[in-house]
């Protein structure tokens, strides 16, 4: 079975150019994590969820309390706005489509969720970007309305080919397809102690790792019996093998 390795490099400042990874960020309407602006760095393509354009107009300043604030949204001007539009102030609308930000109105669609289509725009249209090794970074996708949380949890399963990762101030989260044996990095200066993995939908009938305090052996998780809440993370790398796809969820450090 095929390695599929992870490593958190996104949170640390600075460009890494060893990495053959592509970021894109999803910015969606909850407010930005704080480390926003390093996401953005990384990022080949920036795109707004619909009132995540408020967002960064509205909150990206507040990050640079020294600097302009009008100085600050042209710095961070998205790529592209897309969704159904019924979240986006039209002040915000207006401001990004003077500086050349493309619009994409998909309000016809109210079957998927803004972060689906933002998500399927990137993996199926985006110009000029290495598909290749691709990362989609998603900020605000967790904390708020459970209804929201649980959709951007099921984009993760339909997009479950392509690699995304959910994160919030407190946490992040991605999926680990079946299909592989996993190999976390973890980023000890941003990341962790505490972590979970989580099975959704279906038992997972096996679960082996190594690294954490609790380490699971051919251990069977489900809902209603046991799944790995509160688990912490003990060095630097971590292993996951299982039978279903789970649910990685690991700690950001306030630092
Ligand atoms: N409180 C929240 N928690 C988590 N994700 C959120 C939250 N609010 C919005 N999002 C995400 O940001 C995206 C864009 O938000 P927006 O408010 O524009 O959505 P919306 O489709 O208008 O939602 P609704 O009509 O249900 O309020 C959503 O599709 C969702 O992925
Ligand atoms: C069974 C079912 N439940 C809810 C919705 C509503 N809905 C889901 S995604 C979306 C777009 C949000 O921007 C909306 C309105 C639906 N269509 N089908």
């Amino acid at each position: 079975m095929d390695v599929m390795t992870h490593s958190s490099t996104f949170l640390l400042p600075g460009n890494d150019h060893s990495s053959s990874v592509t970021y894109a960020l999803v910015v969606l309407n909850q407010r930005l994590p704080r480390f926003t602006p390093i996401l953005w760095d990384h990022a080949q393509v920036r795109v707004c969820a619909d009132g995540g354009a408020n967002r960064v107009f509205d909150e990206m300043p507040l990050l640079f309390p020294r600097d302009d604030a009008l100085d600050v949204r042209h710095r961070y001007k998205p790529d592209i706005i897309k969704g159904d539009m019924d979240s986006i102030r039209t002040e915000v609308l207006d401001f990004y489509t003077n500086l050349g930000t493309k619009v994409v109105d998909e309000s016809h669609d109210q079957d998927t969720t803004d972060l689906h289509k933002c998500v399927a725009y990137i993996r199926d249209f985006a110009p000029n970007l290495d598909k290749s090794n691709l990362c989609i970074l998603v900020a605000g996708a967790l904390g708020g309305r459970f209804d929201h949380e649980a959709g951007n949890i099921n984009v993760l399963y339909r997009f479950s080919t392509t690699r995304i990762i959910l994160l919030s101030d407190d946490c992040l989260i991605y999926l680990l397809p079946r299909t592989h044996c996993h190999e976390i990095h973890i980023q000890s200066s941003v990341e962790g102690p505490h972590c979970g993995l989580i099975p959704i939908g279906m038992t997972s009938v096996s679960t082996t790792t190594t690294g954490l305090q609790w380490d699971l052996t051919n251990t069977e998780m489900r809902f209603g019996d046991l799944v790995s809440t509160s688990n912490l993370v003990q060095g630097e790398k971590i292993t996951v093998q299982s039978s279903s796809d789970l649910l990685w969820t690991i700690s950001i450090k306030k630092v």
